[in-house]
């Protein structure tokens, strides 16, 4: 493991030290420049000959990279481009990234992203991050102090059963930690050097991927059981012994082990379940900005559920919590929010429920007071007619699931309707924001886990707000490791959501828009950050404890910026100097 060498002049300037020359120097994506190495580097750095001969900025290399990548017709060309870009040379991909967000959000990202792990094994070009498979039981330890750099502050790890709604994808989840974390360097200027996407491969249940020839992954059915459970204990063990200072996120695990791990180490090791407390923070940010658009105050909103897995009970949980402070409880709390799943209302007469639906369900009188009782149709648009919602929620991983029928009820009393499609990605999408448009006169606030163009309805352009965890996993993480947080709160995601919710300008709910504009996630993420920072302190789960008026000094300081730094030449290690020719690697 390496420790990527920056150091800090007194004059505050910063330079880097590089402990490798030639070919090797060239080759390593955090180090190298490529044609930006100044003549001067060229010579003390062995480059000399190795380049044509004009040295370039950044900027010329960012243009003309995004001239190349830009101009692919495929998303998944450009996905294999962009990922191309980031193993040959990291500060000039995120430059790439940072400067066209918006545009290369839906690559690196949902919906290509998608694409990318259903297709991983057949697109592979270069490994990243570490894969774990049950072979590693015993030494996980020694598995992940093989991670290139030592300094490790952020995992995204996930076991891949359930890869946003595409399901069981085996060893191509990889694609998503390795997203996640491309966005918390870009939105939240995390340093690459101190980020690890992990594979949890126990085996796959996908029987096309055991079938496929060309399959990568440890080819068996899914661990599970007490087998699981030991790989998992070990592997946080590891994390621990390894990377002390990391915070870790869980990511698209299957719904019960995504509970089930949350709770069972959140107190013990610095750790959130995107799906679960992400998601939350941004379905109660749409909320909060939803009380602008529609006059509505909060307390007075009726919200329906469709999808009780990890994000459908993540958000309503983190609801119930926002309701609850505004004043509502008991019955007023329970008849403020309706759960759906795919078969119908969730109702306590109903045996097949999970607990954790159990959770939600309506009592019986109160299904029946509402014509919803049993041998009743309990169905999204009998629901909708019988309880009128004002904001709509669907993150069942099922397309089309708001139909026409359902919205242009739920349009009849709400005047302002708002609509989240989340299911990602976009071939899971429970509908089309034109449609939901078109059915509700352009009167609905529509925002959808995946993105989706404005849409122009009667003349008018509509902005899809994005409503992804995007906006705040980059933050929270930020302002933990500003903070030095022991601990993730929920707090921390209701200060999150509330901050996204302040975010939102009057003209983005101008525009229709109940999110900011991808562009600003950078901003955005500070802000968050912050917010995250203060309620740290607030909660005292804070090992950093900073003023209101350091906080955004602070934040701003921790992101990294990918502008390349005055190269020096750093005592190459005694293996490096015993190597007589440079590897070709
Ligand atoms: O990855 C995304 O776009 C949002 C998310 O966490 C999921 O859908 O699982
Ligand atoms: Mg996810």
């Amino acid at each position: 493991m390496e420790r990527y060498g920056q150091k800090l002049e007194p004059s505050g300037r910063k330079r880097v030290n590089v402990p490798f020359r030639g070919v090797r120097l060239l080759r390593n994506p955090m180090y190298t420049k490529g044609t930006a190495f100044t003549q001067e580097e060229r010579l003390a750095l062995g480059l000399e000959g190795l380049l044509p001969h004009a040295v370039t900025t950044i900027d010329q290399q960012a243009r003309r990279v995004y001239a190349s990548i830009q101009c692919k017709p495929d998303p998944l060309e450009k996905y294999i481009g962009l990922a191309a870009l980031q193993d040959r040379n990291e500060h000039l991909f995120y430059r790439v990234l940072i400067d066209h967000i918006q545009e290369f959000l839906p690559i690196v990202y949902t919906p290509t992203v998608g694409r990318a792990c259903q297709e991983f094994s057949h697109i592979f070009r270069r490994a990243r991050g570490i894969w774990i498979t049950p072979e590693h039981r015993g030494h996980i330890a020694e598995v992940l102090r093989n991670a290139p750099f030592e300094d490790i502050r952020l995992i995204v790890v996930t076991d891949n059963e359930r890869i946003l709604g595409l399901g069981d994808q085996g060893v191509g989840g990889m694609g998503i930690p390795i997203g996640k974390l491309a966005l918390y360097t870009a939105a939240a200027g995390i340093p690459p050097w101190q980020t690890l996407p992990v594979s949890l491969d126990v085996g796959t249940d996908n029987l096309d991927l055991l079938e496929d020839e060309f399959y990568l992954g440890w080819r068996a059915p899914r661990l599970r059981g007490p087998e699981y459970d030991t790989l998992v204990d070990e592997f946080v063990h590891a994390v621990k012994l390894c990377f002390p200072k990391a915070l870790l996120q869980w990511e698209d695990f299957k719904k019960f082990n995504a509970f089930r791990l949350l709770e069972r180490y959140r107190k013990t090791l610095t750790s959130f379940n995107d799906d679960i407390q992400g998601t939350a923070a941004v379905g109660v940010a749409a909320l909060i900005a939803g009380v602008r658009a529609t006059g509505i105050p909060i307390r007075q909103h009726r919200i329906l559920f469709l999808g009780s897995g990890a994000a459908g009970i993540g958000i309503a949980r983190l609801m119930r919590t926002t309701l609850r402070r505004e004043g509502l409880d008991g019955e007023d709390l329970t008849a403020a929010m309706a759960n759906l799943d795919v078969q119908g209302l969730l109702v306590e007469d109903d045996p097949g429920l999970d607990p954790l639906q159990r959770e939600f369900a309506w009592p019986v009188d109160m299904a029946e007071k509402m014509g919803l009782g049993r041998g009743q149709k309990r169905d999204l648009l009998s629901v909708i007619r019988a309880f009128k919602p004002t904001m709509l929620i669907g993150t069942s991983g099922t397309a089309g699931a708001f139909t026409e029928e359902a919205i242009r009820e739920m349009a009849c009393y709400a005047e302002r309707p708002i609509v989240l499609p989340m299911s990602n990605p976009t071939s899971k999408c429970e509908a089309k924001p034109k449609d939901v448009l078109a059915w509700t006169d352009g009167r609905a606030l529509v925002a959808t886990g995946s993105p989706f163009d404005p849409v122009t309805h009667a003349g008018r352009e509509h902005r899809i707000g994005q409503s992804n965890n995007v906006f705040v996993f980059p933050g929270v993480g930020l302002g933990i490791l500003v903070a030095e947080a022991r601990e993730v709160t929920d707090g921390m995601f209701t200060a999150a959501a509330r901050q996204l919710a302040q975010e939102v300008h009057a003209d983005d709910l101008e525009a229709g828009s109940l999110f900011p504009p991808a562009a600003r996630i950078r901003e955005v993420t500070a802000q968050v950050a912050a917010a995250v920072v203060r309620e740290a302190r607030e909660a005292g789960v804070a090992n950093r404890s900073l003023e209101d008026a350091q906080i955004p000094g602070a934040v701003a300081e921790a992101m990294w910026n990918p502008a390349y730094l005055p190269a020096d030449p750093a005592p190459v290690s005694a293996a490096e100097a015993d190597r007589s020719m440079p590897a070709l690697v």
